[in-house]
């Protein structure tokens, strides 16, 4: 069994060095309003959905570094939406070499070698620099060095070079926008960084990105709730939770009344689930997902009581363009795993914060997990939820998810029983 990295409470690409001031508590609310004054960690989460936002549309943004490296500035864009004019930004602002940021395990497949790989802020793997050559400074070269399943023939190859300081925190963003983990960056030296804000540049310092996961875990608040009976579930009631940087809501689903079976010192039966479009909505026969969702509140209905968290992280995190492009790389051989290296993430690039932080705003701090993953057991854990005792979660192959299964037992550790 190969080992899918560490387990942690927080996802991968998260820093284990917050440098933000606090964010507000949980379930703590806007004070008075007053001179409109926002606290420093809703500012530094705009900031990043704000940078997020211009890489999702080609435009370039400008990282700055905090105490440990000042003076360094790197524009990066996403290789996978630039165009002619953010690369004529890039070349204006720019004192080197482009060069192209990419995960090693992507970096591998350009270069056609493996990459020895370091790690960054822990346990993170190091990005690769390659120099951009000026054939390959342009808008459908680049998609096909950032994209296994877009690639083409390239008229050059591009060499290694020293990945420039903020690589780390480039990559992360671009994984934030749900983008491949792929930039064209430039270093910017001191003296041109003020050139950036008159080309409407947005300029953010690194650590805004790193802190980000923990940050937006930490605000989420309950903001709406209503009765929903269900088909397995009559007594069944929704609550959704938002964090303050505007994302997609968390959804829980409790069947019964989890909490009054908490307050009574009991651990109700929990699930955590993270959103599949395809297999939740459409039945897709690719996964497991559907009869994992509706197995799990017919059990809570059985048990009296339960919890389902529906969260925010499709295809474990990478996000449903990507997992479409996985599936594309399945079909051409690749497990579920190895899709997801292919494309320059983790195998799976979800943290627990966000479900132990609904947990303990519902009220349920102990909890019997149905799952067959044990790094889910042991996530939640180093949250701080006491995860009493582990319930099987499994549902026989169709015939077109065997695959699949089979590579959650061998590859991700998942419990046969
Ligand atoms: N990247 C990727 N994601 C997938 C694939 N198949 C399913 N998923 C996603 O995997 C997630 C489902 O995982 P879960 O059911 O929460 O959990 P698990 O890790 O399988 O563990 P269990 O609790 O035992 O089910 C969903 O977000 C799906 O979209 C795939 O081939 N590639
Ligand atoms: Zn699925």
């Amino acid at each position: 069994m190969t080992s899918t990295g560490p387990v942690s409470c927080t996802p991968t690409s998260e820093t284990r060095r917050n440098t933000q001031p606090k964010a507000r508590l949980p379930g703590q609310h806007d004070p008075e309003p007053g001179p409109l004054v926002p606290d420093a960690a809703s500012l530094a989460l705009r900031r990043v959905h704000r940078a997020a936002s211009d890489l999702r549309r080609g435009t370039p943004v400008l990282l700055r570094c905090g105490r440990e490296n000042p003076g360094s500035a790197l524009l990066v864009a996403a290789a996978e939406t630039v165009g002619a004019r953010g690369l004529a930004e890039l070349a204006a602002l720019g004192a080197a070499p482009a060069l192209l940021l990419l995960a090693p395990s992507r970096a591998a497949a350009v270069l056609h070698r493996p990459i020895p790989t370091a790690t960054a802020a822990g346990t993170e793997e190091a990005p690769v620099a390659l120099t951009l050559p000026p054939a390959l400074l342009d808008p459908a070269r680049l998609r096909s060095l950032a994209d296994p399943v877009a690639e083409q023939l390239l008229p050059e190859a591009p060499e290694l070079a020293a990945p420039p300081p903020l690589a780390f925190a480039a990559l992360v963003l671009a994984k934030l926008g749900r983008l491949l983990p792929a930039l064209v960056a430039v270093p910017v030296p001191e003296a041109r960084v003020a050139e950036a804000a008159p080309l409407g540049i947005f300029t953010l310092p690194a650590a805004d990105i790193l802190a980000y996961p923990a940050t937006a875990a930490t605000t989420l608040t309950r903001v709406a709730e209503a009765r929903v009976p269900l088909e397995d579930a009559p007594e069944a009631r929704i609550v959704a939770f938002r964090a303050a940087d505007g994302g997609i809501e968390h959804l829980a689903i409790l069947v019964g009344d989890p909490e009054g079976l908490s307050a009574a010192g009991g651990a109700p039966l929990t699930r955590v689930h993270s959103e599949c479009f395809t297999g939740d909505l459409l039945g897709s026969l690719r996964c497991d997902c559907g009869p994992q969702l509706r197995g799990a509140i017919a059990r809570m209905a059985q048990d009296g009581a339960g919890v389902l968290l529906y969260l925010a992280q499709e295809g474990r995190g990478i996000g449903l363009v990507n997992k479409l492009r996985a599936y594309t790389l399945q079909d051409q051989g690749l497990d579920t795993l190895d899709a997801n290296r292919a494309l320059g993430y983790g195998a799976d690039e979800r943290g627990f914060l966000v479900a132990a932080t609904m947990l303990r705003q519902l009220g349920i701090p102990r909890i019997r997990l149905l799952t067959n993953n044990p790094d889910k057991v042991a996530g939640l854990a180093a949250c701080g939820i006491e995860v009493v005792g582990r319930e099987p979660h499994r549902f026989a192959a169709n015939g077109i998810n065997d695959h699949y299964l089979e590579t959650k037992a061998t590859r991700f550790g998942h419990l046969l029983r």
